[in-house]
């Protein structure tokens, strides 16, 4: 503890100031490493002068990759388990919602369960009601004292303990996801965060929830952008459910409908369906009352008759925007049937794959019969997208943040398969000694691991007309993508390791003696703390949103080289992952994460080129 006093004469006036300062012993071990790593910081990035694209890379990645990477010929030598999906192709339809009012014994009929759902819709939620009264009152009335109105609008970070968490009086966005009574509030920060304060303030009730209400003939890849859909709503911090009808059906009705079960003049097959489509409803709605926020209800819809029942039913309990894919690409139709026999459980008992074709393209001329376009209320037309060749949206009566965010999304989806290639850095120098953040450079190991990279993807990409890749601003993720040639380099700062602010550069141990509460805050939560000065993951999953939109949009294959926490938020996207699993998803180091797009759904693949800390010679 050292003590100063300071005085200044100012004329006859003496201005007199203590200042003591807290200062902690270091042992000179402690004081040598940081002395080391102060040095490091400071020596002369051997990246700066790159610019954020480079088209024709140096020819010196040429020679150095030409040898020393002592790569197979054949990449499969290196294929590792994949730990979270399995190797195999996860089909969009197995993960939808599993139909509750047919698992629970004696579920009411139709009619009984709507009522219900109206009666209860009028509770509302009283402590979000209660809460969002006192916030307007504050707002819109003046805030007792200068002070409270200056801390009305500062968020002092959600898990941080240096800051006193705002009282229920003062408004953050920090109470709305730590009130446990507030439903519906996206687990999100930024643009999500703050528009769903605004539409709980001032929307009206039912454009709170949205149902994207699926319509199409089958064979239109509606089921496909169904899950698409879902999983980028939930990534995004939208709580959101996958509702297909489908499902509800054969629960209902067993598997092994034939054609005729669909006929427009089947009135068994008809009542059957519509009957199915309204528990589908009913259970959505009645989820959207537990707190669900966005219902993608996934049917043919095909009928106004039809479309109108589900507009009755969700009438003053949610927002309806019709989602209709149209398609008119032979070649596709013809491989999305051959598809969906292939793998819907509808045909899962069908030995003979041709006649299998046959029953589902005779089901799908009596759809076409009834099928009227959809003309009312709001929605968007998907036309064509699925062929990839462009493609186009229409829209009608479109409005308000989150609606606009899903229009934004489809106009930049397309189902042209390609891969994705996701992988961290070369070991970098701070990998080596524990620490956290910075921008040091690669570890002798970390080097040879940029060289093995360069020759897996010139492999791995041989018969691929171009690609791109994609790095960090921070020199450990430029320097891996150094030795690779011929494809162009994008420094994309969205793609930053999580800032850790005032802990940046420090090793886990030191954070935990010398910041415990912020140590035991982060291990307690690490979705949602948020570093002093620095980022959550719920922070950076906002910062990546551009990322994933335009590795949607991509034709060609891309290589993402980033950072453990970055790729977790990456790879919890295309995976599906839940929010509160992403601060824990394993990324090892030298390992290549191969993500397959395509028409049946995500794919993953992972190569483990090397070790991380002991390189071997040559594989
Ligand atoms: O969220 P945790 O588990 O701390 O992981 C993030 C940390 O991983 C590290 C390595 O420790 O990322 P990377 O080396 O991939 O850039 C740190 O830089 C970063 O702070």
């Amino acid at each position: 503890m050292g003590n100063a006093l300071f005085k200044l004469n100012e004329g006859k006036e003496v201005l007199e100031c203590k200042v003591q300062v807290e200062t902690e012993m270091l042992s000179p071990i402690d004081l040598a490493a940081s002395w080391r790593a102060h040095q490091e910081y400071f020596q002369p990035s051997r990246v700066r002068g790159t610019h954020d694209v480079t088209i024709n890379p140096g020819l010196e990645g040429r020679a150095k990759n030409g040898f020393a990477s002592g790569l197979e010929l054949d990449l499969d030598k290196y294929v590792v388990p994949t730990p979270n999906m399995g190797s195999g192709v996860v089909y969009a339809a197995s993960l939808t919602e599993n139909p509750r009012s047919l698992l629970q014994t004696g579920s009411s009929s139709n009619n009984d369960t709507t009522k219900d759902i109206l009666h209860n819709s009028t509770k509302g939620d009283s402590s979000l009601n209660h809460y969002v009264n006192t916030m307007k009152s504050t707002i819109g009335g003046h805030a007792s004292s200068l002070e409270e109105q200056r801390a009305m609008f500062v968020d002092r970070g959600v898990g941080s303990p240096n800051f006193a968490r705002p009282t229920m009086e003062t408004f953050s966005m920090s109470n709305f996801k730590l009130d446990s009574e507030s439903k519906g509030m996206p687990a999100a920060e930024g643009a999500v965060a703050a528009a769903a304060v605004a539409d709980q303030m001032y929307g009206p009730k039912e454009d709170r929830k949205l149902a994207i209400v699926l319509v199409g003939l089958p064979a239109r890849g509606k089921t496909f952008t169904a899950a698409k859909l879902t999983r980028y709503l939930r990534w995004l911090g939208h709580e959101t459910k996958h509702f297909n009808v489908g499902k509800y059906r054969r629960l209902k009705h067993g598997t092994n409908q034939t054609a005729d079960f669909f006929r427009g003049d089947n009135r068994e097959g008809v009542e059957a369906r519509n009957e199915v489509a309204a528990l589908a409803m009913e259970d959505m709605l009645s989820w959207m009352q537990e707190g669900g926020q966005v219902g993608i209800f996934d049917a043919t819809n095909s009928t106004r008759i039809r479309r109108n029942m589900l507009m009755k039913m969700a009438e003053g309990k949610c927002k309806i925007i019709f989602l209709e894919t149209l398609c008119n690409d032979q070649d596709v139709l013809e491989r999305n049937i051959r598809l969906k026999v292939q793998q819907s459980p509808d045909y899962a008992e069908q030995t003979d794959f041709e006649a299998g074709v046959q029953d589902f393209k005779e089901r799908l001329t009596y759809y076409e019969k009834v099928y009227e376009p959809v003309e009312e209320g709001s929605y968007i037309k998907m036309i064509d997208m699925v062929s990839g060749k462009g493609g186009q949206l229409k829209i009608n009566d479109i409005s308000g943040y989150l609606p606009g965010r899903i229009v934004f999304f489809l106009v930049n989806c397309h189902l042209t398969p390609r891969p994705i290639l996701l992988t961290r850095h070369g070991e970098s120098m701070d990998n080596v000694r524990g620490r956290i953040g910075g921008d040091s450079s690669l570890s002798e190991a970390g080097e040879l691991y940029s060289r093995k990279l360069a020759s897996f993807v010139e492999k791995r990409l041989k018969s691929e007309r171009t690609a791109s890749i994609w790095t960090s601003t921070l020199q450990r993720t430029i320097l891996t993508a150094h030795p690779i040639i011929g494809f162009p380099k994008i420094q994309w700062r969205a793609l930053d390791e999580i800032n850790a602010g005032v802990c940046d550069g420090m090793t886990y141990d030191e954070i935990k003696k010398s910041k415990p509460e912020e140590y035991e805050s982060r291990r307690k939560d690490k979705l949602r703390y948020r570093y002093p000065r620095g980022e959550s993951y719920l922070d950076v999953i906002q910062r990546l949103e551009p990322v994933i939109i335009e590795l949607e949009r991509q034709r060609a294959p891309v290589v993402v080289i980033a950072h453990q926490a970055v790729l977790r938020a990456l790879y919890a996207y295309f995976a599906d992952k839940p929010l509160e699993e992403v601060p824990n998803i394993e990324i090892p180091l030298h390992t290549i994460i191969e993500i397959q797009m395509g028409v049946a759904g995500v794919q993953e693949k992972r190569y483990k080129l090397m070790d991380a800390i002991h390189p071997t010679a040559g594989l």
